[in-house]
């Protein structure tokens, strides 16, 4: 169990994958000056080695936050991802470590979308070939197998907020588009809904896949799927590795039966830009292949910084936990005068007696309380006098099932 009650010159942050300069801004604006920031993703006991005195962590796509490296990370209070995934978290670990974790779920959304559909009209024209071709000494001047985007078909998978940006700007460029979700959602513009996956392949000119990692997207794409694609159809998946089967998509495209693909990311990325990327893909002239930036422009990456960054501050500064992916959501006025205790427990019956408890007895009043609870977890946060939050955060800290035990001043 965590007790902690620190001044802002003691918080450290470590911020890791080269995230953008405008979140150290938020965060020295703020007044944190203990902020350690590396280019490249930690693994291994290094990771672990960084994290033993840092306080809030923050990480793009890369970094793995499993159980195991967040046993290790004795005063993690919150995780910021500096992306919309947050497959690389272990969700569940972090929030029975009373830990956090914070997102941008849509600072990079455009990004993704824009690159998309730049890649269906390259893909339609044949362009990533013919350009290939050109770069060998080649000359492709042909139009077979080169259409315009106007009144294809784009299938969606998963109509969420990439998807739905995405849908938009397709039928702004004239093409039709369905889409296939888990969940019955509101068709934009003139979308609309496929009876089904197998529905949305037989019917689409060019699939794009925008769903999250989870068990139920993995290798939702496999060799069945592909042998359902219309004949010369195009695939774009710039959702997560674990989406698509990479071998027998590259022997669809040997095989002529897909006209491209465009990937953006893999089962195995490489952990650096020092590293090898290996995949059955490469050499394909019509797969465009690009390293895992469908979010990374400059616009996406400065508004993440600051969008991320000041989650982290709220969360640090008063305790407001709106937003969280795996926390009960607390939205906190400031405690002008008063110093406030935040209380993280497992939600057991007869936790809030107890709290309430070590108030009645010790006879400290409470200023304000604010109490927000999930399945697993109970946020409670109080409002009281300077001169009680010590004794009151020493007995609190004692009660079975407290996870963590935090004052702000
Ligand atoms: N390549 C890159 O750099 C980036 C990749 N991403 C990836 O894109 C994913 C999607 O992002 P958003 O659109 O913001 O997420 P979102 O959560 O807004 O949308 C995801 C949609 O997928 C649907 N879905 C879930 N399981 C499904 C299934 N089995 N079949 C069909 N639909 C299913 C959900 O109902 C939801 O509508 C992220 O989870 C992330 O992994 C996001 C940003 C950048
Ligand atoms: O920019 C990154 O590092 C990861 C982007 C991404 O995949 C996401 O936002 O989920």
């Amino acid at each position: 169990m965590q007790q902690t009650s620190l001044d802002k010159s003691k918080i450290k942050f470590l911020l890791l994958e080269g995230i953008h300069p405008s979140a150290q801004d938020v965060l020295r604006r703020a007044g944190y000056s203990q902020i350690e920031a590396l280019p490249g993703a930690l693994e291994g006991d290094d990771l672990k080695r960084k994290l033993h005195d840092a306080h809030f962590v923050g990480i793009r796509s890369r970094t793995q936050l499993t159980a195991d490296v967040l046993a290790h990370a004795p005063r993690l209070v919150a995780v910021g991802a500096f992306c919309i995934g947050t497959n690389q978290i272990d969700l569940n670990a972090a929030r029975e470590r009373g830990i956090a974790v914070f997102n941008a779920p849509y600072s990079n959304t455009r990004s993704v979308a824009e690159l998309v559909l730049a890649e269906a009209i390259l893909l339609l024209r044949g362009v990533p070939e013919k350009n290939a071709v050109a770069h060998r000494g080649g000359w492709l001047k042909s139009a077979d197998n080169a259409y315009e985007a106007r009144g294809k078909t784009l299938g969606i998978v998963g109509y969420g907020s990439i998807g739905t940006q995405l849908s938009v700007l397709a039928e702004a460029m004239g093409m039709h588009v369905i889409f296939h979700d888990v969940v019955n959602k509101l068709p934009l513009g003139n979308a609309h809904q496929a009876e089904s996956l197998a529905a949305l392949l037989a019917q689409s000119d060019v699939v794009s896949l925008h769903v999250p990692q989870l068990p139920s997207t993995q290798w939702m794409i496999g060799a069945a799927e592909l042998a359902a694609m219309k004949p010369g159809a195009i695939l774009i998946n710039a959702s997560r590795g674990t989406v698509v089967e990479i071998e027998p998509l590259a022997e669809a495209i040997r095989a002529k039966r897909l006209l491209g693909a465009a990937i953006d990311v893999f089962p195995t990325e490489p952990k650096s830009n020092k590293d090898e990327f290996q995949s059955p893909l490469r050499g394909l002239d019509n797969v465009i292949l690009t390293p895992h930036i469908g979010g990374s422009t400059m616009e996406a990456q400065a508004n993440i910084g600051v969008e991320v960054a000041e989650k982290l501050v709220k969360y640090s500064d008063n305790g407001t936990s709106i937003t969280s992916v795996n926390f009960p959501e607390v939205a906190l006025p400031a405690h002008p005068g008063k110093h406030r205790i935040l209380h993280i427990h497992k939600n057991v019956p007869g936790i809030m007696s107890a709290i309430n408890q070590v108030f009645a007895d010790n006879h400290i009043n409470i200023a304000a309380q604010y109490l927000q609870t999930n399945e697993k977890v109970g946020y409670v946060v109080i409002d009281l006098d300077a001169q009680s939050s010590e004794l009151a955060q020493h007995e609190l800290a004692q009660i079975e099932g407290t996870i963590r035990c935090r004052v702000l001043f």
